[in-house]
């Protein structure tokens, strides 16, 4: 029996386990090992020849410029030469390096973003109820971007930074081991510094990425059509802006020690970058024979020593927010997605069949919150059927599990004989109550259920739903552009545009989940009615508050705290005065009131 999944965590469980995440890193660049073998060898030629060059420099004082001889000059043009040709090799290498660096990195990042976005799209849909907007972008834009940086800029900086120290150490030892020691007598006070900073700067940056990630999520809710217009009604714009200015301020203060701590590193580095020089002179002048060309060449090294010293720690620091911006990634991939639907098998007439299904929302608290309880239906293919009841009684919730949104903790849902184990496209469809329309014009939203559908059927469809007129009517007809959400039509506008989409489907089954609540009772009436008049052999169960066109239904089906309290033909329920059904339509026939005077429709 298929079981929804567990309750939906709201935020990616980072793995926390470092060697574990790391190896997972390892695994995903593994496709990419010939780039990344090559971009470490590029860095090592142009780290070499880095240090190689100030021993270039130590032969033009020593033998070139400065010789017995005085100025040799042919010899001072091969050395020019020689640098000339090894700064073009470095030029070349970094420019090669940094172009299969990006390349890795963009490669590795769509494929997370690919896979980040793909997962998210299977998650029950208590994940998304449960979780904010903003964090689900902040992972799959925010924490991929820092993946990406790190690709591109962190790793080949740490790989430039290693092989620079050692290179560079180790053309110092070569020159002369005294003054070796002297350059690199003051290193351990500048790593000291620099990794308590670099532990530092990691607290402030995971600190850092949270408070981003409530902006965005702050923005992305309170920035919204509805967001804005619940704040001028209850006139709390300024509470919100002062919540933003709140958050923002916050991160605006971490981003400013964020930055004094990394220039403490810096400022650190740059005093013994000052000092270390004459310590390599103090040496020279205890040691007596070095050379000019030997100092000078330790002088130049010496930017190289410390340099990569800083770029190692940076990247310690860096390392540690994108290990956080990995674990969070792949706190999102370990999600447990839904299973994808088996293959439909046909598209059959449409029989449905409810066998003694019990099913609780997984954030409802408990089994104590169930919201259907040993439900029972039988609904022979091609029949109309009208789900009423309370509010909360059930009525959404089982139009979902008979779409399979849901899947139930207990018993079966049956299409034409076969357990729903997932959604059907094109076999089961649901025009929910709060339709969902995205940018783009009318006919591309229609499309979105049958994209090769011909301009005749969108306009057909549209008519079953009571709204070609109306969009006829609008400036570009069905090429208008219904804006973010479909904010520039009617909520009952949006709702029929959303019937017409589903009935583009060609579902056998249509689930109506009150789909047609924001219209008038009149035009429902009409709508529900053409809808039932053109099933041509489709299920098609309404769920509905208000009672329209009852005489065309086959079956009704009463819920009452998710349980059936009745079923049967609608006049069979109609002569039991004190059952559910009874009850409710006589409670919507308005009765003769001296006060404000009658004149409203009864139901049909
Ligand atoms: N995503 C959810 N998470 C937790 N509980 C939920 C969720 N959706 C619905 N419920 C609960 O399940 C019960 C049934 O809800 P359902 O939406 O199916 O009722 P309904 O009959 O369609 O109500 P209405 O007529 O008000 O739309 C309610 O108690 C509701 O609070």
């Amino acid at each position: 029996m298929p079981h929804e999944p567990g309750p939906a965590p709201t935020a990616a469980p980072g793995t926390a386990n470092a060697p574990a995440t790391w190896r997972r890193v390892a695994r995903l660049f593994r496709p990419h090992r010939w780039a990344i073998l090559l971009v470490v060898l590029l860095v090592g030629v142009f780290s070499a020849l880095g240090a190689a060059l100030p021993l270039l420099t130590q032969a033009v004082f020593d033998r070139a410029l400065f010789g017995p001889g005085g100025p040799d000059l042919p010899l001072l043009a091969e050395f020019a030469t020689l640098a000339a040709l090894a700064a073009a090799v470095m030029g070349a290498a970094d420019l090669a390096q940094t172009w299969l660096a990006a390349r890795t990195a963009q490669s590795v990042v769509h494929t997370l973003r690919e896979e980040m976005f793909g997962r998210l799209q299977r998650m029950p849909l208590a994940f998304f109820a449960r979780t904010k907007g903003g964090e689900v972008q902040s992972r799959l834009t925010g924490d991929t971007a820092q993946v990406e940086r790190a690709v591109r800029d962190t790793l080949p900086e740490a790989l430039a930074g290693v092989l620079g120290f050692a290179t560079a150490g180790a053309a110092m030892v070569a020159l002369s081991v005294p003054l070796a020691a002297a350059a690199v007598l003051l290193a351990p006070v500048v790593l000291w510094v620099s990794s308590r900073s670099g532990r530092a700067l990691g607290r402030l940056s995971a600190v850092s990425q949270e408070s981003r990630a409530r902006l965005s999520s702050i923005a992305a809710e309170r920035l919204s059509l509805g967001g804005v217009t619940l704040a001028r009604v209850h006139g709390r714009q300024d509470d919100e802006r002062a919540a933003f200015a709140g958050e923002s301020r916050g991160l605006a203060r971490l981003q400013v020690r964020a930055g004094l701590t990394a220039q403490l590193v810096l400022s650190v580095a740059h005093v013994f970058f000052m000092v270390t020089p004459y310590l390599v002179f103090l040496a020279a002048g205890l040691a007596r024979d070095v050379s000019a060309g030997t100092l000078v060449a330790f002088v130049a090294l010496q930017s190289r020593l410390y340099q990569p010293i800083g770029q190692i720690l940076g990247t310690v620091t860096d390392l540690r927010s994108v290990q956080g911006a990995f674990e969070r990634v792949f706190g999102y991939l370990d999600l447990p997605a839904e299973p994808h639907p088996p293959a439909s098998g046909g598209r059959g007439p449409g029989a449905l069949a409810v066998r003694r299904v019990t099913f609780g929302h997984p954030a409802a608290g408990g089994p104590g919150r169930m919201a259907l309880r040993d439900v029972s239906l039988d609904v022979p293919a091609g029949s109309a059927v009208l789900v009423v009841g309370r509010s909360g009684s059930g009525k959404t919730t089982l139009g979902h599990l008979l779409a399979g949104l849901h899947l139930p903790a207990e018993g079966a849902v049956l299409v034409d004989g076969s357990e729903v184990r997932g959604p059907r496209p094109g076999r089961v469809c649901v025009a929910p109550q709060e339709p969902f329309l995205f940018q783009g014009s009318v006919a591309d939203n229609l499309r979105y259920a049958d994209p090769d559908a011909p301009a005749d059927a969108l306009v057909r469809a549209c008519e079953i739903a009571g709204i070609h007129e109306r969009i006829a009517a609008l400036p570009d007809g069905y090429d208008t552009f219904v804006g973010e959400r479909g904010a520039l039509l009617s909520g009952g506008e949006r709702q029929r545009v959303a019937l017409a989409r589903a009935l583009l489907s060609d579902a056998r089954v249509l689930v109506l989940d009150e789909a047609t609540s924001a219209l008038d009772p009149l035009t429902e009436r009409e709508v529900v009615r053409a809808v039932l008049a053109a099933r041509r052999g489709r299920t098609t169960v309404v769920v509905s508050h208000r009672f329209a066109a009852l005489d065309c239904f086959d079956l009704v089906v009463a819920l009452d705290g998710g349980r059936v309290a009745e079923q049967g033909a609608p006049a069979e329920l109609r002569g039991a005065p004190h059952g559910l059904y009874a009850r409710m339509l006589r409670a919507q026939a308005v009765p003769e009131s001296p006060v404000v005077g009658s004149g409203h429709d009864r139901p049909a």
